[in-house]
């Protein structure tokens, strides 16, 4: 195989990276495309296998590093099955007339109110006769602990055996969903767990006597087909959580579609995801009959309070130089630091350093539990600049940065200007009235016509900025 190129392939295409390893190629002609950069088919395969790995990863991140709710101001949408029927909504847990040990748990984690999603969710999941509900929202507004409300309230703590299935997309994510389970449920002793999971091993022939079951789509495929632990024909409510990530896995719609089909028909579906591409919807359809459907937009991004500028250089090392000159101005704020591919970013990570700067470094080769950690503290403002990488931060909301830069702009796989990845690095800065700064570096004719591209995109003009002229940084401080 041609090396070189494949070589040259990798470092471009930082998602790919890791596949390298476990990667056949057979024997084939690579060529550079229009913008230089060299794909095989296996690559681009490779490359959008590691974006849905990802997505897990990411969801797995906001969970570990979110401690509060995400604020938002919008409304929710609802779409009932049943249009005359009476829509309530809930301003407190109390109106919900839930079990004691319940209302308990839910207080002892600190919850006094039902969030924007759980006030129409929660009375439509606990409304007699039962109804199913697709609800979407983004990640933070309370969905996990609206539906795990909902399964505990279900549960008949006398019958010995599951009446509650929770899918979760993988085995970490079934942990994080299992704890908050556990939490609020700890006043309830005699409720209890399992985890159908990869290595949760039981031996043939058993049934199990938890009451809620929550679990990967293999394992409990296995458990209620192959292995018979679970009579799926009792289960009495059946959620399927991140949708969005399910599906973006190999194999994990059509597992989850074949446990529905086991369940009986007045069995409760919920689904939730983050996100209602096409894909989300037509799965949702097939899981979830005559459903209710509740959604919450997102706060808008705008970069109608952010000023933009762009820094004109020749090469890597002029950009570095441009950056060091803006140091001192930037760190009045914090500020993230975007680069192209996760060696680029070790690079500038380590140069800042040598220079004197504390700064925090959020790598793609980190385990998930060390990249919360940095974000922990940057979060803490332990560290006031965290250089990262495109795959890295998407979709990592960190709220108080007010200052952005892209060492290197947003491109997709393509090579063409990722206007969304863009909108959502920068709209950042200027949430809820706060002004943002964002600052481009520019090196190249193709990035020039890239920054192009992403002003005539948006209709705004992004105004050039001279880092040597000390009067120009004072501007972009102040
Ligand atoms: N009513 C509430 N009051 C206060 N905090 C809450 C409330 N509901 C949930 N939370 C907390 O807010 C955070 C986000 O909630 P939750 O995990 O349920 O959101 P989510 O929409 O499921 O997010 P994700 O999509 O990432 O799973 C958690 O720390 C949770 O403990």
């Amino acid at each position: 195989m041609a090396t070189d190129s494949w070589a040259l392939a990798v470092d471009e295409q930082e998602a790919a990276v890791k596949s390298m390893s476990n990667l056949q190629i057979k024997e084939e002609k690579v060529k550079p495309d229009t913008n230089g950069v060299i794909k095989t088919s296996a690559t681009a395969e490779k490359t959008e296998e590691e974006e849905k790995e990802d997505r897990a990863a990411q969801s797995l991140l906001n969970k570990l590093i979110r401690s509060n709710l995400v604020d938002n101001t919008n409304q929710v949408e609802v779409l009932q099955r049943d249009p005359n029927s009476p829509l309530y909504s809930v301003k407190s847990f109390e109106e919900l007339r839930l079990k004691p040990q319940l209302l308990q748990g839910v207080y002892a984690m600190g919850f006094n109110r039902p969030s924007k999603i759980q006030e129409n969710a929660l009375p439509m999941m606990l409304a007699e006769p039962p109804q199913n509900l697709i609800a979407q929202s983004q990640s933070g507004t309370g969905k996990t602990a609206a539906f795990v409300l909902a399964m505990l309230s279900r549960v008949e703590p006398a019958e010995r055996y599951p009446q509650c299935l929770c899918l979760s997309p993988t085995y970490e994510l079934a942990l994080q969903t299992g704890k908050v389970i556990e939490q609020m449920g700890k006043f309830h002793p005699e409720l209890k767990l399992a985890y159908a999971v990869r290595g949760n091993k039981l031996e043939r022939g058993q049934k199990i006597s938890e009451h809620i079951v929550i679990g990967t789509p293999g394992t409990v495929l296995d458990w209620c087909a192959k292995l018979k632990f679970i009579d799926p024909k009792k289960i009495k409510v059946f959620v399927l959580d991140e949708a969005d990530v399910m599906i973006a896995t190999q194999g994990h719609q059509d597992q989850s579609i074949r446990i529905q089909r086991m369940l009986p028909r007045n069995c409760q579906m919920l689904l939730f995801s983050a996100t209602f591409e096409d894909s989300v919807w037509k799965f949702a359809q097939k899981v979830v009959p005559d459903p209710n459907i509740i959604k919450l937009k997102r706060e808008e991004e705008t970069l109608d309070t952010i000023k933009q500028y762009y820094v004109l250089c020749n090469n890597r090392d002029e950009k570095f130089q441009a950056l060091c000159n803006l140091y001192g101005a930037i760190t009045i704020a914090q500020a993230m630091i975007f680069c192209h591919t996760r060696k680029t970013a070790s690079w500038l990570a380590a140069e800042l350093s040598k220079e004197g700067h504390q700064v925090a470094l959020l790598s793609g080769e980190m385990m998930v539990e060390q990249r919360a950690a940095v974000i922990e503290r940057f979060r803490e403002g332990k560290e006031k600049v965290l250089v990262t990488t495109n795959v890295c931060a998407r979709g990592i909301d960190v709220e108080q940065v007010s200052v952005v830069i892209n060492f290197d702009l947003p491109v997709d796989k393509d090579g063409n200007p990722d206007n969304e990845t863009y909108l959502h690095r920068i709209g950042r800065t200027g949430r809820f009235g706060k002004r943002g700064l964002a600052v481009n570096m520019v090196d190249s004719k193709h990035s020039m016509n890239i920054l192009n591209r992403i002003q005539e995109h948006f209709n705004k003009k992004i105004e050039r900025l001279d880092t040597d002229d000390l009067d120009e940084i004072e501007k972009i401080a102040n």
